[in-house]
């Protein structure tokens, strides 16, 4: 039953009504990271999914060879009571506008799993329109991962407009049916969930570890240490601290390593990430909630992604990705 956390209310299965999605008709638009997730968890729960998406893509002969009914975008809209949006952040409003408005049927659900096109205000739903959002705390891949394995990925859920009454009950029942409620489901807002979710992937989750990571590399190597040993220290260990972490927390983790290391670690952390550190933080938040974060994404966006093709391949150039895809490929447990 629903848990109090610290004074927040987390919903776990119990509190969720799966007939909320029982005879509804259900269209997940994409089949990547997210799409896949929510369409095979979904229909292992009973429930019968029409995955949208562009006709002779990659994802289109996957979701065919998993046996789901794919269709066109337009086509899949129709006639669905719950169409999810699992398309990429960039293009949702030009498809929006395009296919899925138009053939959205009287009284529809549309639901997202981020926040970003619903709170910078990208795509405006028509008044009949209940518009929810369930937004799992991890990647897809693990959203499925951990549901094959009996557990699952948290979620947030939110509700931006309510005409049918009850979108919350919808949003909950859908965040049970991916897994979410095995972990913790956290009713919050649409402002809430866009805002947080920017900062932890930029600051902390991705932008901030993949650089701490790099830059340790390549402090090491350029002090002419072995590439191998330093990518084991500052890559592949990672993922063991980290793991301590998850299971216990920041004591937990101190308790295993050695009495050197968890010294240096008070000694040197705040070194690291000092008070400039956290004062530029704050401005990436202030970015993030001024709309500028998400105004800088889309103009690249629209002007074919010059920025994020040109990191990808300073990236895929760089020694620590080198390395480790040697290693990788004799360390045969690890799933590709
Ligand atoms: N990645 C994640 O783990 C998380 C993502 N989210 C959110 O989930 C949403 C989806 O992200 P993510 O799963 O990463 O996306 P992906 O890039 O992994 O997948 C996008 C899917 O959309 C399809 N697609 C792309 N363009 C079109 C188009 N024009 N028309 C129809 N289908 C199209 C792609 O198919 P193809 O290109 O083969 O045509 C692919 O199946 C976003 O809102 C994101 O913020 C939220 C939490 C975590
Ligand atoms: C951390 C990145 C993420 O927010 C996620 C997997 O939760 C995303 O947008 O992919
Ligand atoms: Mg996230
Ligand atoms: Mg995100």
């Amino acid at each position: 039953m629903a848990g109090n956390i610290l004074g927040t209310t987390v919903y776990y299965d119990a509190d969720c009504d799966l007939s909320k999605l029982e005879g509804k008709k259900i269209t997940v638009l994409g089949y990547g990271s997210q799409g896949h997730a929510h369409s095979l968890n979904l229909r292992e729960g009973g429930f019968d999914v029409t995955v949208g998406l562009r006709k002779g893509s990659k994802s289109w002969d996957e979701a065919t060879e998993a046996g789901f009914t794919v269709k066109e975008t337009a086509d899949a809209v129709k006639d669905a009571d719950i169409v999810m949006i699992l398309i990429p952040d960039e293009i949702q409003a030009d498809v929006y506008a395009s296919d899925i408005a138009p053939n959205l049927k009287e009284g529809a659900y549309i639901a997202f799993g981020h926040g970003f096109n619903i709170h910078f205000e990208k795509i405006v739903p028509r008044e009949d329109i209940s518009v929810f959002m369930v937004a799992p705390k991890g990647p897809g891949h693990l959203v499925r991962r951990t549901f094959q394995e009996g557990s699952g990925v948290p979620c947030l859920v939110a509700v931006y407009k309510d005409p049918a009454g009850d979108a919350m009950e919808v949003a909950k029942a859908w965040a049970s049916a991916i897994g979410g409620g095995r972990s913790g489901i956290l009713e919050t807002t649409f402002k809430q969930e866009t805002e947080t979710d920017l900062f932890g992937e930029q600051a902390v989750l991705c932008g901030g570890v993949v650089e701490l990571m790099k830059v340790g590399f390549e402090v090491l190597t350029e002090a002419g240490y072995d590439p191998v040993n330093a990518y084991f220290e500052c890559l592949h260990e990672m993922k063991l601290i980290v793991d301590l972490i998850y299971e216990g927390g920041l004591a937990t983790m101190r308790s295993s390593i050695s009495n050197t290391a968890e010294y240096g670690d008070y000694i040197t952390g705040p070194k690291i990430i000092t008070a400039e550190t956290k004062e530029a933080m704050k401005q990436v938040l202030a970015d993030i909630q001024s709309g500028k974060f998400a105004n800088d994404f889309l103009a690249d966006s629209k002007a074919g992604q010059p920025f994020l093709k040109e990191k990808r391949a300073e990236f895929a150039n760089h020694g620590v990705e080198k390395v480790g895809a040697e290693l990788r490929k004799l360390m045969p447990w690890i799933k590709k």
